[in-house]
């Protein structure tokens, strides 16, 4: 087990700063990458773990403090699983807006019984940059892609996502609410579990 009080994050995506920090809660403080770079590494892997493994090595050695990353993304069932690693890059680079408008319009003929995805959130966390065993926690959410966007808060894909148990979009959660049930929720979970946070 490890005593862990600050971890940066492997992050610049100030949503899931958020909503790590929240998770946590004040036992572990969390320190974004961003303090001390801006260069983000570019995502090479083929999976969500091994994007992972490599931003949080990458922010390790770039801080020297033990590193915490998630590589999450939508794997739509109509899609084969896209855009899944590459939600992030779904419309070239152009940002949340376009990437759901683009995925809106991909699925634009296809009915609700066929429109079901999950969101899944890989953490990976080493405590220094060449660690050989870096600790993996992974999370799925099960939901649909509605027609239109819905709802205002969180990031992402979350205005796009229906919620099957609660009857309404992701955005349209309570940060609190969605931090309970989210794919980042239970990735979460499990490493609180693994590092005898709970
Ligand atoms: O809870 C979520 N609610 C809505 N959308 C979400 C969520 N979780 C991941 N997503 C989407 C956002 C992005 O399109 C992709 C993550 O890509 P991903 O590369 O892991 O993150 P990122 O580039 O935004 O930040 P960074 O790599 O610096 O951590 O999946
Ligand atoms: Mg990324």
């Amino acid at each position: 087990m490890m005593n862990i009080q600050q971890l940066v994050l492997a992050s610049h995506n100030a949503g899931k700063l958020k909503e790590l920090q929240a998770m946590l809660g004040d036992t572990v403080q969390l320190r974004s990458i961003g303090e001390f770079s801006s260069v983000e590494p570019e995502e090479t892997g083929l999976s969500f773990v091994e994007n992972a493994i490599l931003k949080a090595r990458n922010a390790a050695r770039i801080s020297g403090l033990p590193a915490l990353a998630d590589d999450s993304g939508l794997a739509v069932d109509f899609l084969g699983g896209a855009p899944g690693i590459y939600s992030a890059r779904y419309a070239d680079g152009q940002g949340d807006a376009a990437n759901n408008a683009k995925l809106l319009e991909v699925l634009k003929d296809v009915p609700d019984a066929e429109r079901g995805a999950q969101f899944v959130c890989v953490l990976a966390l080493v405590r220094h940059a060449d660690d050989p065993l870096p600790i993996l926690c992974e999370g799925l959410w099960h939901g649909r892609i509605l027609h239109q966007a819905s709802g205002a808060h969180g990031f992402g894909y979350d205005p796009l996502f229906w919620v099957p148990e609660r009857d309404c979009s992701s955005a349209e959660l309570s940060p609190a609410d969605k931090n309970q049930i989210s794919h980042r929720a239970r990735a979460m979970s499990l490493l609180r579990q693994r590092l005898g946070l709970q």
